[in-house]
């Protein structure tokens, strides 16, 4: 294997590492506010995605119930992405598109909030559960990729949109844990200050 080709994989994924920092410091600060506010009213975040952002819900919501960089108590979020059961009997019974959507009707009350992770912003479940969310007066965190699909259009002025401008899945990937993680230390600094950030 030519090492030259996996050190370009670095390269790009720096690369854009450091363009999208300063590009999302800004939405990815908003996502924070949002977050803090809604745990802080007693409400409760649910995460969804598809392949590699389905790890990436499930890996949210393990930070935030277990924790991230500091002791704390579990903060309450979801992964919809988890439950094999749900997702076989909805998809099998129903559709694909409506996987996520159901739990969101389900789970979902006014004030939550659904993280909704596409790569594409086009993926018909993470779409569907998007409504379903914006339908029970949630907020929708959106983290998509490429030109924020359909997912970016339905979002309105009180959602966030963290959209990484790049063609390629897996360096977007690379950046939405960048930006997943933030979250997580922005929330335990909205808790506990900025000291203990190493
Ligand atoms: O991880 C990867 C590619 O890096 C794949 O599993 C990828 O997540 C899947 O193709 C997803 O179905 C893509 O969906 P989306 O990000 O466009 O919503
Ligand atoms: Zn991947």
């Amino acid at each position: 294997m030519n090492t030259q080709r996996i050190l370009a994989h670095f390269q790009e994924s720096a690369d854009l590492k450091l363009k999208s920092g300063v590009a999302l410091a800004q939405p990815i600060a908003q996502a924070i506010e949002l977050m803090f506010n809604a745990l802080s009213n007693g409400n409760k975040i649910l995460a969804c995605g598809n392949g590699g952002s389905a790890g990436d819900a499930q890996h949210f919501a393990a930070e935030l119930v277990g924790r991230f960089e500091r002791e704390r108590f579990p903060l309450p979020a979801i992964s919809l992405s988890t439950d094999t059961s749900i997702i076989t009997a909805v998809g099998n019974d129903y559709s694909f598109n409506e996987i996520f959507s159901k739990q969101v009707q389900a789970l979902g009350q006014p004030g939550d909030i659904l993280l909704a992770i596409s790569t594409s912003g086009n993926s018909g479940n993470v779409l569907a559960a998007a409504e379903a969310a914006l339908e029970r007066e949630m907020r929708v965190v959106a983290l998509t990729g490429k030109d924020g699909g359909k997912l970016g259009q339905l979002l309105s002025d009180a959602d966030v949109h963290i959209n990484v401008q790049h063609a390629r899945t897996a360096r977007i990937q690379e950046v939405h844990l960048v930006a997943i993680h933030s979250i997580c230390d922005g929330l335990d600094v909205a808790l506990f200050g900025e000291e203990d950030a190493s």
